[in-house]
């Protein structure tokens, strides 16, 4: 347990020493990349600048008054702004204001940060202090906050600073409620169970795994709080709540607004000032929010040029001859990481299938099958970037061919049986409708035509009761017959390459091997290719020609079944196959040792016949 804690301990320092400082550096680039940001944070830099240096900057204090500079004008010597109604100096008040708002917005938003982010972090990871947190910031809420502010005005003495400090309290249920519902996603994480099945006590764990996750909404949200605390600091002192002596440019725009037709402009400046300070914390969050929320980069779907139409039966495997149904070439698919780098999940594969023949792609979880499968019907995520390599099918290349290029393909030339079948149904449609549509949309035939050739197609598919399954909802339908269905709407338009992604894994174990002889079936009769995407051996023996073996992106090895099964050559190949259950297997302990990532000598990382 001491070993493990500390190897759970060290993976998250090290996690929080090497990963955080290249996400934070990259996070700040950013930043520094987005005009917007820059704008707004040197204005308020500035503005906080000046105010620091007011003792420098003014030649009086803030309530220094001269019965000469009464309302003094613009420009007036040692008075570049004017003087006020009391003869004070309006450049020295601004100056000194800014620092009031400064503290103001320092204690509003550190105490909202200090009671919401604690009482957050409470309330969302323990399940029994959660009800308690939840009455006592909603009872907050209930306050009116401004009125409490002036109602509790003989307690505070006017003092800014306390008035800030309630504020603080009364801002803290919207950073309790930010940081209770990330805590809550977070918990259940598998790296928070593992810290706490590793005895980290929960301190440790809120520390270092789940305020981790929290605080990038947190720091966006102290930018808006500061603006707050602010805006109402200045809200509080125009309406007269507070000492008069204390600078602030709420009592300016008030002392301004009484002298309103006597000298316009001394509104103006308190204005211009605090609208400034607080429309650039306003934008800075904006900005900050962007960069660390929103921060996923969105790359182009392919880093590669534009395919080059290529006729049909051109040569698909370029050098190689003859040509093959499917080739796909050094295929790599990248996505993008929080920090914006590229992170290759499938890291050039060579496939090449054969009309009519069973390819089965077949690896541990993670090994990038279904992402080189959805390559090739052209379906990858929006964030996902080939970067490199190719994808023929019957000569053309697929890779960098437009949505609508694709879309005439799919369904016609390449069709799909997905691994959930009842996910991929609309429960709202019946059956009969959704296949109807779909052999519609594919061939341009009559809606009676359609409707004829779905019924025969169920029937082909062995639904004992076609016209019945036609007029079902699928929630009516077994897990079995929805993946009848949707092979059926698949082989509708007589594919020339059929992707299965595990078409058994979701059914009973009776219904697996009907389905697998539906599918042999079909393909002799249809004389399709079948690229079968699989982890399951006894699915590859059953209707696999010929098999590619993927680790970490890679193929590792190909081959015929009968290679693969009896004469396999790649270490990880051998330990797939050693890890399938048998009644002849005996389990040994310790079991065998790890393989290299690499593929097998011989050139087995690429594909060949
Ligand atoms: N949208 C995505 N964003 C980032 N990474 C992704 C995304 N989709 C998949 N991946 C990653 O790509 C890798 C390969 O995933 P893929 O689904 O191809 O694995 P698989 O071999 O089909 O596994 P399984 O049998 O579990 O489906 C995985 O590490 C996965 O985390």
């Amino acid at each position: 347990m001491t070993a493990d804690t500390s190897r759970v301990e060290s993976a998250a320092a090290a996690g929080s020493a090497a990963q955080p400082p290249a996400r934070r550096a990259s996070a700040a680039r950013r930043l520094l990349r987005d005009p917007q940001a820059v704008a707004t944070a040197t204005l308020v830099l500035l503005i906080v600048a000046l105010g620091l240096l007011a003792p420098v900057l003014a030649s009086h204090g803030p309530n220094a008054s001269s019965l000469d500079h009464i309302d003094a004008g613009f420009g007036t010597p040692d008075y570049p702004l004017g003087g006020d109604h009391s003869g004070r100096d309006i450049w020295a008040r601004l100056l000194h204001s800014i620092n009031t708002s400064v503290v103001s917005a320092l204690i509003g938003a550190g105490i909202a940060l200090a009671v919401g982010v604690t009482a957050g972090l409470v309330g969302g990871y323990y399940d029994r202090a959660r009800s308690a947190t939840e009455w006592t910031f909603s009872l907050i809420m209930t306050f009116p906050g401004l009125l409490l502010l002036i109602v509790l005005m003989p307690l505070t003495g006017g003092d800014f600073r306390v008035t800030m400090a309630i504020f603080g309290v009364l801002l803290s249920p919207g950073i309790y409620r930010i940081v209770r519902n990330q805590v809550v996603g977070v918990k259940n994480e598998l790296f928070v169970d593992a810290a706490r099945v590793s005895g980290l006590t929960d301190l440790r764990i809120l520390a270092r795994h789940v305020l981790s996750a929290v605080r990038g909404p947190v720091i966006v949200a102290a930018a808006f709080l500061c603006g707050s605390s602010i805006g109402v600091q200045a809200g509080l002192a125009f309406l007269g709540v507070g000492p008069a002596s204390t600078p602030s440019f709420g009592s300016m725009a008030a002392e301004g607004f009484q002298n309103l037709y006597i000298a316009p402009l001394q509104i103006l400046w308190p204005s211009l000032v605090l609208g400034t300070m607080t429309a650039s914390l306003v934008l800075f969050g904006n900005a900050l929010r962007d960069t660390l929320e929103g921060a996923t980069p969105k790359p182009a779907k392919n880093a590669l040029p534009k395919a080059a139409p290529a006729q049909a039966g051109d040569d698909a495997a370029g050098e190689d001859a003859p040509a093959a149904l499917l080739t796909v070439r050094d295929l790599a698919i990248a996505y993008p990481t929080p920090s914006g780098e590229l992170k290759e999940v499938v890291s050039g594969v060579d496939l090449r299938l054969e009309t009519g023949e069973t390819l089965g792609l077949v690896g541990e979880s993670g090994s990038g099958k279904t992402q080189t499968a959805f390559a090739v019907l052209g379906v990858l995520p929006p964030e996902a970037v080939v970067t490199r390599g190719s994808i023929r099918l019957n000569g053309r290349e697929l890779v960098g061919l437009g949505e609508r290029e694709l879309r005439g393909l799919r369904g016609k030339t390449i069709a799909y049986v997905p691994q959930e079948p009842m996910s991929n149904l609309d429960p709202s449609a019946t059956v009969g409708s959704q296949l109807v549509e779909g052999l519609r949309a594919a061939s341009g035939i009559s809606r009676q035509e359609a409707r004829e050739r779905v019924l025969a197609l169920l029937a082909r598919v062995g639904i004992p009761d076609p016209e019945r399954t036609f007029r079902s909802h699928p929630h009516e339908i077994s897990g079995g017959m929805a993946q009848r269905v949707l092979i059926a709407g698949a082989v509708a338009c007589r594919p020339v390459l059929l992707v299965a992604d595990e078409p058994t894994t979701a059914l009973d174990v009776t219904v697996q091997a009907e389905i697998l002889d539906l599918l042999r079936d079909l393909q002799e009769e249809m004389g399709m290719a079948v690229l079968m995407v699989t982890h399951n051996f006894g699915v590859v023996a059953d209707l696999c020609d010929r098999i590619a073996v993927m680790r970490e992106g890679q193929v590792v090895e190909t081959g015929t079944a009968m290679e693969i099964f009896h004469r396999a050559r790649h270490p990880y190949t051998k330990l797939l196959l050693d890890s399938v259950l048998d009644e002849e297997t005996v389990r040994t302990d310790p079991p065998p040792a790890a393989v290299p990532a690499a593929p097998v000598a011989g050139g087995t990382g690429k594909e060949t016949r």
